[in-house]
């Protein structure tokens, strides 16, 4: 197992081993971003389409925040990379910087599952995992901003986690490719789904997770006896158990079934976007 997973090399990237070792590092990232984000209550405002006036924007301040910053990160390459997904990819810019290459991982495809993503996280994790909201205390105690700063990066590592199923479904099907195949051209989606599902490796996650959410949320230096947590470890258990480890799944279910087709134009888009780019920078060197 190597120390990080290289997605530049296929061996690496492919290695099933390796892709579990990433899953269990963005354990941490995960958690450490929801350790920070419950510092403030649940700021329902923040989710409401128009509930805070935005000029030249109809959507709620979260999506706002996300297609600003969505915009900046694509310009330095962000979404090229096989493991990033943008919430709103259409909006998104070609990047300022070169072309990377990365070899051809992931068969072409159009999975994203990040509207789930969002739509999960607005209405049960987070109102799971906040603290109750406080009666509102007035405009000066207003937090939207740290708020949605928090939310953005939640949401992003709670992404490339799911879409990391991705790869595990490309190297669980590079193991088993007769199996798999007998059962996409069935479309066979149970079947699939018991193929790719490993419940002592989910269990697994689940105790490690529980372990980690209590350990990274109580202040080392905190001796008292009953110390206090800043985050609520269930919350993050059921977070993974109802939403993340599902997801995944998902990801890897849908993903291939589109294995064996030949892939559309939109699913080209993404994992050529470096050609495309290549021929903009080109093209606006000609005119
Ligand atoms: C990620 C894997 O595939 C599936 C998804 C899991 C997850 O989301 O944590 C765990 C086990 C499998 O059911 C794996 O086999 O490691």
């Amino acid at each position: 197992m190597e120390d990080t997973i290289d997605l530049t090399d296929p061996r690496s990237a492919l290695d099933l081993s390796n892709i579990r070792y990433q899953l269990i590092r963005l354990e941490d990232t995960i958690i450490f971003h929801l350790i920070e984000r419950v510092q403030f209550p649940l700021n329902p405002t923040v989710y409401i389409a128009g509930a805070i006036t935005i000029p030249n924007f109809c959507g709620s301040f979260l999506d706002y925040f996300l297609t600003q910053q969505e915009r900046i990160h694509a310009l330095v390459r962000r979404y090229q990379a096989p493991d990033e997904y943008a919430f709103f990819p259409e909006l998104i810019p070609s990047p300022i910087l070169a072309p990377l290459k990365y070899p051809q991982l992931l068969h072409p495809n159009t999975v994203n599952f990040n509207d789930e993503l969002k739509a999960a996280y607005i209405k049960h994790i987070l109102p799971a995992a906040c603290k109750p909201q406080v009666a509102d205390r007035g405009e000066q105690y207003e937090n939207y901003g740290s708020t949605a700063v928090n939310d953005v990066a939640c949401l992003q590592a709670l992404s490339r986690r799911i879409h990391f199923g991705k790869f595990v479904a490309e190297a669980k099907f590079l193991a088993e490719t007769e199996k798999f195949t007998d059962l996409i051209q069935r479309r066979d989606i149970k079947g699939i789904m018991r193929e790719i599902t490993n419940e002592a490796v989910e269990k697994q996650v689940l105790r490690r997770l529980e372990l980690k959410a209590r350990t990274y949320g109580t202040d080392p230096g905190d001796n008292s006896k009953d110390p206090k947590i800043k985050i609520n470890v269930s919350a993050v258990v059921a977070m993974y158990r109802d939403y993340v480890i599902p997801m995944t799944k998902e990801v890897e279910v849908e993903y291939l079934l589109q294995r064996l087709t030949s892939p559309t134009p939109e699913a080209v888009t993404k994992n050529s976007h470096w050609f495309l780019s290549a021929l903009e920078t080109v093209l606006s060197f000609i005119s």
